[in-house]
């Protein structure tokens, strides 16, 4: 295991400029690190592992009729590609309404469970804010140049994962998806803008940098965030969005929550102005989250050939 650790932030004053700089710096260096006085109260993530355990825990015909659909991305799912692989998962996803089909699923019999999801969304939509902010400062732009793409119709959504125990774990070295054995997650990097990742003290998380992987420890009071490709995009590639992956196990199972921030639909990113001069040119066209999203999710969902990816939109 390598011994380098993605850097750890105190989020107490985040528009300190020692804070942002070692922020700056983390976003350059690895597109992830860890933040610890982040704001979200211990009882919220509590109850939101409380509410993914007792979901997990339902019988397999409870969970699928919550299920998602080829019309709905909402709800429970089992059988989840990352690059057209099968990952060693089931997840729940909620996010935001939009027209008739795509709905919040809640599943019956389960108390506190829709409030403690609804809650931790809205603790990170919060925390996330405040961390574009400061990204969007940190690349040169005026204070909340970024919040308007995040307002009332961003389509961020949380997800709760659950790894259970894994009969044949794979660990391939490089960034290859495994021949044989299983990853939790396939190496991927996240499309948003920025994901506040919860996990629990099991061990899977890892980040690629330089060539190899690095675990990103599990430590009780931190989240986990790191860059999506829309910040990339904007930052010119000042900041990339780091490939991940997660490993399964034998003996334990691993629960985890993201939190993607992402856009509205409408929202065309595209390298900000303060991050293009004549040595550096744009590196991206312009991109519509709604179509990159879309084309992403049909991959996600069934293996349709090669997944859409930022270098399908370099110039
Ligand atoms: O479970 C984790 O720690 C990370 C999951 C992840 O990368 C994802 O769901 O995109
Ligand atoms: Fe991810």
């Amino acid at each position: 295991m390598n011994a380098m650790h993605v850097p750890v932030l105190d989020l107490t004053r985040l528009d300190d400029p020692a804070t942002l700089r070692a922020l700056d710096r983390a976003c350059r260096e690895w597109g992830f690190f860890q933040v610890t006085a982040h704001g979200i109260d211990d009882h919220l993530l509590r109850d939101l592992f409380d509410a993914a355990h007792r979901f997990f825990a339902l019988p397999a015909a409870d969970k699928q009729r919550v299920a998602r659909s080829a019309d709905n991305p909402w709800g429970f799912f089992d059988r989840e590609l990352t690059k057209n692989t099968r990952d060693w998962k089931e997840i729940f996803d909620f996010g935001p309404p939009d027209g008739a089909r795509q709905r919040p699923q809640w599943p019956d019999g389960l108390p506190g469970f829709e409030l403690a999801v609804r809650r931790y969304y809205a603790a990170c939509a919060a925390l996330a804010a405040r961390l574009i902010d400061a990204i969007g400062v940190n690349l040169g732009m005026a204070p909340g140049h970024l919040r308007p793409a995040f307002g009332a119709l961003q389509t961020s959504f949380v997800r709760l994962n659950h790894y259970p125990p894994c009969p044949a774990p794979a660990r391939p070295e490089g960034v290859l998806t495994p021949e044989h054995g299983y990853l939790g997650v396939n190496h991927h990097t996240d499309s948003g803008a920025l994901t506040v990742l919860l996990q629990d003290e099991q061990p899977g998380l890892e980040v690629f940098r330089d060539g190899h992987w690095h675990l990103v420890e599990p430590l009780a009071a931190a989240l986990v965030v790191n860059i999506g490709d829309v910040v990339q995009v904007w930052s010119n590639d000042r900041y990339r969005a780091a490939l991940h992956r997660v490993l399964t196990n034998t003996s334990k199972p691993r629960y985890s929550a993201p939190f993607f921030y992402c856009p509205a639909y409408a929202t065309d990113y595209a390298p900000l102005q303060s991050t293009v001069d004549a040595a550096h040119p744009a590196r991206y066209r312009a991109i519509n989250w709604g179509e990159f999203r879309a084309r992403r999710a049909a991959g996600d969902y069934a293996d349709l050939g090669e997944e859409v990816q930022l270098a399908h939109y370099t110039v």
